[in-house]
């Protein structure tokens, strides 16, 4: 399976954030993409200062052009997420379309990122989004795939769950920071595909000095042998990195955890 990392940087004008995300879809298409990825609020500055002007209802603008794009290019996209307004709240959601531009799957972060760091970051998410109550797995040719939104990642049980619903694979769009990427980005997305014998895709957006939050970037693939298959770097960049995902199987079977599991019969 070839997965696209759409690394795009995100700035204050939605349009051209879209029109990137357009272009970057075909480029990592071209090459060969089976499933393509974007990151975490891709269409606007994750910035609290930014999310109700943004958000669009279900079906609005962005979700149209990510079923286009996902359509054109006879993709699986993940499309990030994006701030979306439902019943009056305000939730960080992402879709999921199929190669016909069908919309699958939908997560909205169940997790909120609220974090006070001593001389590092700080930030507020449950100030303006409301979380999601549920998470799950969706089916693809190549088998099922789960689904968080960053801060999710951090919360091993979400991803456990998802293994136990048959996930071979989960993709999480992510903006890590300059503060908690250097010191956990890489680990927890080893942790998370070690701890669950399955792939684990993370798509964060470039560092944009010019932005309040400033994003790690690293977008990461890393397999279920607890490897780091391909990281990126800060700048924006698209890549296409080719998985082989019958690895699950042969160390599921070779170093048996998932389905190893014990209960506590105290
Ligand atoms: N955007 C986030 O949720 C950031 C995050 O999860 C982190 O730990 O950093």
């Amino acid at each position: 399976m070839k997965i696209g990392l759409v690394q795009l940087m995100v700035t204050d004008d939605k349009e051209k954030n879209l029109r990137k995300a357009e272009k970057f879809v075909r480029i990592a298409a071209e090459d060969g993409a089976d499933m393509v990825v974007l990151p975490e609020i891709f269409n606007c500055p994750y910035d609290n200062a930014y999310f109700r002007d943004f958000a669009e209802e279900k079906f609005g603008e962005t979700w149209q052009r990510l079923s286009r794009m996902a359509s054109d290019n006879k993709v699986y996209l993940v499309g990030g997420s994006i701030p979306v307004l439902n019943c009056g709240k305000l939730f960080n959601t992402g879709y999921v379309f199929n190669r016909q531009g069908d919309e699958i799957h939908e997560h909205s972060k169940v997790h909120l990122f609220d974090v006070n760091i001593e001389g590092g970051v700080r930030f507020m998410e449950s100030e303006t989004f409301s979380p999601g109550t549920t998470f799950g797995v969706f089916d693809t040719e190549f088998g099922k795939i789960g689904m968080g939104i960053c801060f999710d990642i951090r919360f091993s049980e979400e991803w456990l769950k998802m293994e136990e619903m048959g996930a071979i694979m989960c993709v999480v769009p992510a903006a890590f920071n300059m503060t908690t990427g250097p010191a956990h980005w890489e680990l927890t997305f080893r942790g998370r595909a070690l701890d669950n014998e399955m792939f684990m895709v993370g798509v964060g957006p470039a560092r944009n000095m010019d932005m309040s939050y400033h994003a790690y970037g690293h977008s990461i693939i890393t397999s279920p042998w607890g490897e780091v298959v391909d990281q990126l770097g800060f700048d924006e960049e698209v890549k296409v990195v080719d998985i082989d995902l019958s690895l699950v199987k042969k160390i599921r079977d070779q170093l048996p955890i998932v389905n190893k599991r014990r209960e506590n019969e105290g």
